[in-house]
């Protein structure tokens, strides 16, 4: 796990934030601590009401936190705001624009608050020229008709004039806040190129999310935010191995000694009749073909507690004497135990093995089971 560095581009410790009084207060983040460092892409990933706006505000100075330090490049978020926010660019999740200003009108501005030289706010066309000189190619990407009024565009098209005035900016830290909750797939798909274009700038980029998928393409690191804290926080490779391998396998029998195997969850045991190819069922349903079939694969299902509760092992499962048609074996089991499990299959006339670690939804899950 990142432990943080003085370099950091984003430094949170400890963050409080309670909204409201009495009975009817919200403890929105109690005691989030975040590290963010250059030229990484981080992703706030958490279900609805976890505390990920607020974060971004109170990191933005558009929220001060109860307690809690705030470091931005190193300095005081709340003190050299002004300075600070030269530097970034921040796109919020429900995008609000000017009615009566063009598209093309809110970026100049955009672009002039920042203090870029060259703008001018007289006519869309010199806007879009004078701002950026990636500004037309963006607005291309992302299909966008600059010359529209503020009150005509969609969700979608208000969330990508923003987007188009982060990726045109030159802010060294981007700040997306569910970037693309409004638009549609090909447009994520854009999101997600310009997003890696924009890493291999060496832009730092935080962004929020609840689609794991998309936290999952495009973030180096992530950090998943619960009851207002961040409960881990890693690579994808870190989380995964903090966590649990799928294992499905068709063996002759189960190893001797298998019930007492270290790590093993969700096991799940189907015993193949006579004959059945490994490998061609994909559950155990479709394995346990006839009804005597199905039976035993109930009962096998129904021993798993015990098989894994009881060291002896139930009669009939355990070890060498579990043979017949062979033996179909579905469980996840702690990343640390994986090459144990799999040498000791290996050994039992091994028919199919699948194994994956798990998906970002699967430890998404995970974490926020009831
Ligand atoms: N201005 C506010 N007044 C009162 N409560 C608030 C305010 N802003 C946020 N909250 C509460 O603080 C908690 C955290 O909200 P926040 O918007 O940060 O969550 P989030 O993770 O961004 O959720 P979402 O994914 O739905 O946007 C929620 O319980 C929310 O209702």
């Amino acid at each position: 796990m990142y432990a943080g560095a003085v370099t950091d581009v984003i430094s949170l410790t400890g963050l409080v934030k309670t909204f409201g009084r009495g009975s009817g207060a919200t403890r929105a983040l109690d005691g989030l601590d975040l590290a963010v460092a250059p030229g990484e892409v981080h992703g706030l990933l958490g279900p609805n009401g976890a505390g990920k706006s607020t974060t971004l505000r109170i990191l933005l100075s558009l929220l001060r936190p109860d307690s809690g330090e705030v470091r931005l490049f190193g300095r005081d978020a709340w003190r050299d705001a002004v300075a600070l926010h030269r530097r970034l660019a921040y796109v919020p999740g429900d995008v609000a624009l000017w009615p009566d200003l063009s598209g093309g009108q809110v970026l100049a501005m955009l672009a002039k608050l920042r203090g870029r030289p060259g703008q001018s706010d007289q006519s869309d066309q010199s806007d879009q020229s004078g701002q950026s000189g990636r500004l037309p190619e963006l607005l291309e990407r992302f299909a966008l008709d600059p010359g529209k009024k503020g009150r005509a565009y969609s969700k979608g098209n208000r969330q990508k004039v923003m987007l188009v005035a982060a990726f045109a900016s030159e802010a060294e830290l981007l700040v997306l806040d569910e970037p693309t909750s409004g638009l549609d797939p090909l447009m994520e798909a854009e999101f997600r190129a310009c997003l890696a274009e924009e890493k291999a700038r060496g832009r730092t980029i935080l962004l929020s999310s609840h689609i794991l998928s998309e936290v999952e393409a495009v973030c180096d690191r992530v950090s998943i935010v619960r009851g207002g804290r961040v409960a881990e926080s890693g690579t994808l490779a870190e989380l995964r191995h903090l966590t649990r391998t799928l294992v499905s396998a068709e063996v002759e029998r189960l190893p001797a000694g298998f019930e007492g195997f270290p790590g093993l969850h969700e096991v799940r045991i189907t015993e193949l009749g006579a004959g059945s190819a490994a490998g061609g069922s994909d559950g155990a349903a479709e394995a346990a073909g006839s009804a005597g079939a199905a039976e035993r694969a109930e009962s096998a299902e129904a021993a798993v507690p015990a098989l894994l509760a009881v060291p002896a092992g139930p009669a009939g499962l355990a070890g060498p004497a579990y043979v017949g048609g062979g033996v179909r074996l579905e469980c996840t089991v702690d990343t640390e135990h994986l090459s144990r499990l799999l040498v000791a299959l290996g050994t039992e006339g091994i028919r199919s093995l699948t194994s994956r670690p798990p998906t970002l939804e699967e430890l998404f899950l995970r974490h926020y089971a009831a």
